[in-house]
């Protein structure tokens, strides 16, 4: 089930509160430099990343030297405009260590829920990803009113899931993940490792309350995941303190809690995928491939013959059996150049080929419809 984690390719990057402020004692930059590693090593690995970073609040506070939340909305919004500039700046600085440039991003409810703004906002930040950029998003809390805040970033993280198509959302929290009751209550609670996120006996697990720096608890965490499988997309809750956490996500390894979305959320994925791209090139299929690709199966770069038009890894291509009738459509792992150089060959092969791995398909499945 975690290739579901392995393979996706757009992963947005959520950080709470109290991971981000070391439980109240201003920012953690130490670890802020421990997750940008890892970050800029999926980076490099091919996996866009959009980072959504809360922590404003907390930081703010500290800044002002305020021991407790404020309750007034105006002094919260006082504490998020100051705090924000340490956090930005705090990202800003070890990203660049690595050669990587960040952009902030500041969204409202408003900002998603009205069509152009949505629209505009998801191309600004398809753009950033294109130019190689790290997107840095929080609310925009100095101008939202209490009755339209998210609140909570989980909730914003799953938006900006939808509105960045990604297929998973990471919430890095102070617990290793969902447990089965809140571990700080409960020494008997389990954590869980798989299920589904429409899965309702997970509401009453998620019932707690959140910790004393964050807003949202394991509530919004499950809403956040509910939110994020409306466009197909999984998400892992899982502990940000544990040692090397994005890397063995990524390498596969069974940390967190994985929410998957059912498989309807799947095809509605599969209709978006259907009627909304553009197809930049075509590969020419085998009749043995035709057969898999009809019975569901991924299309591999063995039943592939010949490979027209220029496109890039993730662009939109068809499958066409030889004599040019379109079987399927999909979103290609490789982009022309390394698919004319692989075609024909054994998966086994593409490493020695191309000198790397990306995915041993060409098109998954699950990127994949049928004509
Ligand atoms: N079933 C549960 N499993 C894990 N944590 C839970 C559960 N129910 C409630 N919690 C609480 O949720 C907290 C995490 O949420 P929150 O404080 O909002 O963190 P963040 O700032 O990371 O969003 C945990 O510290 C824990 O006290
Ligand atoms: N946007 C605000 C509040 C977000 C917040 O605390 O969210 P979370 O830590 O996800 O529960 C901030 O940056 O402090």
């Amino acid at each position: 089930m975690r290739d579901k984690v392995t393979t996706a390719r757009r992963w947005v990057i959520k950080i709470g509160s109290a991971l981000l402020t070391a439980d109240g004692r201003g920012l953690d930059r130490e670890s802020m430099t421990v997750w940008v590693r890892q970050m800029v090593a999926l980076r490099n690995s091919g996996v866009d990343v959009v980072l959504v970073s809360s922590g404003s609040i907390a930081a703010g506070m500290t800044r002002l030297g305020w021991k407790e939340r404020p309750t007034s909305i105006h002094q919260l919004q006082a504490a998020a405009a100051v705090g924000q500039m340490d956090l930005v700046h705090a990202w800003e600085g070890s990203f660049e260590e690595h050669g990587f440039t960040t952009a902030q991003v500041l969204l409202t409810h408003d900002d998603l829920s009205d069509r152009k703004r949505y629209l505009n906002a998801r191309s600004t930040l398809r753009s950033l990803l294109d130019l190689g950029v790290i997107p840095v998003i929080n609310e925009n809390d100095t101008v939202v009113t209490d009755e339209i805040r998210f609140g909570d970033n989980d909730t914003l993280g799953a938006l900006v899931t939808n509105l960045v198509e990604a297929d998973l959302l990471v919430i890095l929290t102070d617990k290793d993940g969902l447990y089965t009751a809140d571990p700080g209550r409960d020494p008997n609670a389990e954590l869980i490792a798989d299920a589904m996120a429409d899965d309702p006996r997970l509401d009453a697990m998620a019932g707690g309350s959140a910790g004393a720096l964050g807003r949202g608890g394991m509530q919004t965490k499950l809403r956040a995941a509910r939110l994020a499988a409306r466009s197909g997309a999984s998400t892992v809750i899982v502990g940000g303190r544990i040692e090397q956490v994005i890397n063995r996500l990524k390498a596969g390894e069974q940390v967190g809690t994985l929410l998957l979305p059912e498989k309807g959320m799947l095809a509605a994925r599969k209709q978006w995928l259907a009627g909304h791209l553009q197809t930049r090139g075509r590969l020419l299929i085998d009749d043995g491939a035709v057969r898999a690709l009809r019975s569901c199966s991924s299309l591999l770069p063995v039943g592939v013959k010949a490979v027209e038009g220029n496109f890039r890894r993730g662009e939109m291509v068809v499958c066409a059996a030889l004599d040019g009738t379109e079987i399927a459509r999909g979103l290609v792992n490789y982009g022309s150049q390394e698919a004319s150089k692989i075609l024909g060959q054994p998966s086994e092969s593409i490493a020695s080929i191309l000198g790397y791995v990306d995915e041993r398909e060409l098109v998954h499945r699950d990127n994949m419809v049928l004509v």
